[in-house]
């Protein structure tokens, strides 16, 4: 998939911008704060229709502003395709393919699949599990439509199954019949995730240790371990046995809302001992493994978002994210970066067409 335009109107502090873009490697260059990350949040929104920074649609709107528009040109190989994103002041944000708008935003998702990879990744491995299942969530549901459907479905069982536990503790009373209606589609969607999820980690786990191994040169050994109350127990099972519980909690406590992947580096928690130039190396191999996953199972090559990507790593990791680059052609790359002079040497030693975009 290559964007070959862009074009933004109002977003963030950007009031109008058009780019055309190489379909090779793109550096957006300038100082702090001049909106280089937002033009990559654009892009994000053309494939997931949302910012990357998790801020509301709405405060994406330049300050006194009544509305953004984000149009990006996509060639799917085939044809050109125009993506129109509009969210106005005071109504319902609107996304368009050539002009049709989609009936659910989900059906967009998977039509220009991107990786992104930013500063902000560390919350991965310092956050609480939230945003791990989070992070997984996205990376399955650019593969497999169906993922997203039964995580919906899923997650408004627990949320009907905890008002019902909240109601009967308010009430004083309980009836477990009317509990149990909710247990049925909680073991059906959360074990469809429960494997998807098992199987997505299973298959990103070399992939991982590779790329890590080959950008730090072999220095240390990681593992992802995805750790799930369904690993060794049956969901039905779990959920009589603790009924007791999520009786006295007034929620559900068990379940795939609680699964959370463990980041280790030689065996102990990268939280506790990774140095941040490791765990940047980490979150880079993470993501890059997420691209050829995303590449191999729907073929199509992922757009790559690098924001702020050099910061922080040492001459070799660069060298070698460098060497990786031109080893595996990721397909279409857009970098931000403060400074021109890195940028400039950077993209000389990358063997493929560029283009660089002074922002001021
Ligand atoms: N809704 C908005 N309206 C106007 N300006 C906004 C809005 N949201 C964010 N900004 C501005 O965008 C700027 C930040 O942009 P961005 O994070 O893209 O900068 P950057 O060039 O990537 O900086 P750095 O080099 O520090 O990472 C800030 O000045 C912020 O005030």
């Amino acid at each position: 998939m290559i964007i070959n335009n862009l074009k933004i109107q109002n977003f963030k502090n950007h009031q109008e911008q058009d780019f055309d873009f190489s379909k090779q490697i793109n550096c957006f260059v300038g100082n702090n704060g001049v909106g280089k990350t937002n033009i990559l949040d654009a892009l994000h929104y053309l494939s997931m229709a949302k910012s990357f920074l998790g801020n509301k649609d709405l405060n994406n709107i330049k300050i006194e502003e009544d509305f953004f528009t984000i149009e990006g040109t996509i060639d799917d190989g085939e044809k050109e395709n125009i993506i129109k994103i509009q969210q106005p002041k005071e109504a319902k944000k609107i996304i368009k393919k050539n002009d049709k708008s989609y009936d659910r935003i989900a059906d967009h998702i998977g039509f220009l699949p991107s990786v992104i990879i930013s500063p902000y990744d560390s919350n991965l491995i310092s956050d609480s599990g939230e945003s791990r299942r989070k992070f997984l969530d996205a990376m399955i549901s650019q593969t497999d439509s169906e993922y997203l459907f039964n995580l919906i479905q899923y997650q408004k069982t627990v949320q009907q199954r905890n008002a019902l536990l909240k109601d009967f503790a308010k009430n004083r009373y309980f009836d477990s019949d009317n509990l149990e209606i909710y247990n049925e589609p909680l073991i059906k969607f959360g074990s469809k995730i429960f494997e998807k999820r098992r199987e997505f980690t299973d298959s990103i786990v070399p992939l991982i240790q590779n790329y890590y191994e080959i950008i730090s040169k072999g220095k240390e050994k990681i593992t992802v371990i995805y750790e799930s109350d369904l690993s060794n127990n049956n969901f039905g099972d779990l959920l009589q046995q603790n009924l007791e519980k999520d009786r006295m909690l007034t929620y559900t406590s068990k379940g795939i809302h609680k699964d959370d992947l463990l980041f280790e580096m030689d065996g102990i928690s990268m939280k506790r001992t990774a140095s941040q130039g490791q765990q940047k190396s980490f979150l880079i191999a993470l993501k890059l493994s997420q691209m050829n996953r995303i590449k191999e199972l729907t073929g199509k090559t992922p757009i790559l978002l690098l924001d702020d990507i050099f910061d922080k790593l040492d001459d070799t990791r660069v060298s070698q994210l460098i060497e990786l680059v031109n080893q595996e052609h990721f397909g279409q790359i857009f970098i931000t970066d403060t400074s021109r002079e890195r940028t400039e040497n950077v993209v000389k030693r990358i063997n493929e067409e560029s283009k660089i975009f002074g922002l001021s």
